[in-house]
């Protein structure tokens, strides 16, 4: 069989890099057969998972720039069958490009929103009067540049050699050690063989998202002290609306811990929260030979 890897698409998105990356991985155990499949948005590559027609997808969750890629944590909550395998982080660094001689030629910039708000310094500085519109991802973003010599996109430089497109600048990211962390989904029932192919590596980080009974003072600070009494360290607390009324939040936690060492923790949270959801426990690789 071969293992689909759904990612966020077209090629030349740091998406199908980090999945590339994967599937390099996979091809390396033996008997495996594993291709890329781009999707057009992170939502669709995740429900690729959920409805068996993908095995694998690679999402974007956090840059160091910007921080949570909404996209992806509201679609994990919603799909009830998902699960993180491993997580990937991926050095960014994006490059303006245009079929424009010069800067001064430049009146619209397409990108993806991460990808824009990451250069949004660089972007003040040297093109202040741009109007700046988001696209899909950042290889979308390269469709149409070659027609009007007016635009410009940002993307990586892989993704201009592959359309065979000029780069006017480089490093434009605000930040030099820009990363955005990249999590490895599957379905959490099936795929077996993917899991162990995981697994080989010991997990080291749990993700959970919870909602409270009740928006009642201290509500989350109870949720949270169960963690601190226990002495398990938090590496990152995010919170996204409910969509159910204004001002009720989800709670998206990743704990500096597996699963299983952590047991004790996530029943006793029950009793402070409505809703858990464990996203799995993984290791963290770092893409560097990029
Ligand atoms: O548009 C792409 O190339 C993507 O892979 C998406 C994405 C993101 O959603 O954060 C991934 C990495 C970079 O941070 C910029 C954009």
């Amino acid at each position: 069989m071969t293992i689909l890897i759904a990612h966020l698409g077209p090629p030349g998105t740091y998406a199908e890099q980090a999945a590339f990356f994967y599937l390099n991985w996979l091809k390396k155990m033996p008997g495996v057969e594993a291709s890329l499949c781009p999707y057009p948005t992170i939502a669709q590559s995740l429900q690729a998972v959920a409805t068996n027609q993908a095995q694998l997808a690679v999402v974007p969750v956090e840059n160091s720039i910007e921080g949570s890629v909404s996209m992806t944590m509201d679609t994990l909550w919603q799909l009830e069958t998902l699960q993180i395998q491993l997580a990937l982080v991926l050095p960014i660094s994006h490059t303006l490009i245009s079929c424009a001689d010069s800067l001064e030629r430049i009146q619209t910039v397409y990108s993806h929103s991460q990808a824009l708000a990451q250069c949004q310094g660089w972007l003040g500085q040297f093109l202040p009067n741009v109007n700046l519109i988001p696209s899909n991802s950042t290889a979308e973003a390269l469709q149409g540049l070659k027609q009007e010599v007016t635009t410009a996109a940002i993307a990586s430089s892989r993704a201009a050699q592959l359309y065979n497109l000029p780069i006017l600048a480089t490093g434009i990211n605000d930040y030099p050690d820009n990363c955005t962390r990249f999590w490895v989904i599957s379905h959490s029932q099936k795929d077996a063989g993917v899991q162990i192919s995981s697994r080989a590596i010991a997990p080291t980080h749990t993700s959970i998202a919870f909602s409270l009974p009740a928006n009642l003072p201290g509500a989350l600070a109870k949720a949270l002290q169960v963690f601190a009494h226990l002495g398990i360290n938090l590496s990152r607390i995010e919170s996204r609306p409910t969509k159910r009324s204004l001002g009720e939040y989800l709670f998206f936690i990743d704990i500096e811990a597996s699963a299983t060492q952590v047991q004790t923790a996530l029943s006793e949270l029950s009793n402070y929260t409505e809703i858990i959801k464990v996203f799995g426990s993984y290791s963290v690789t770092l893409i560097d030979n990029f």
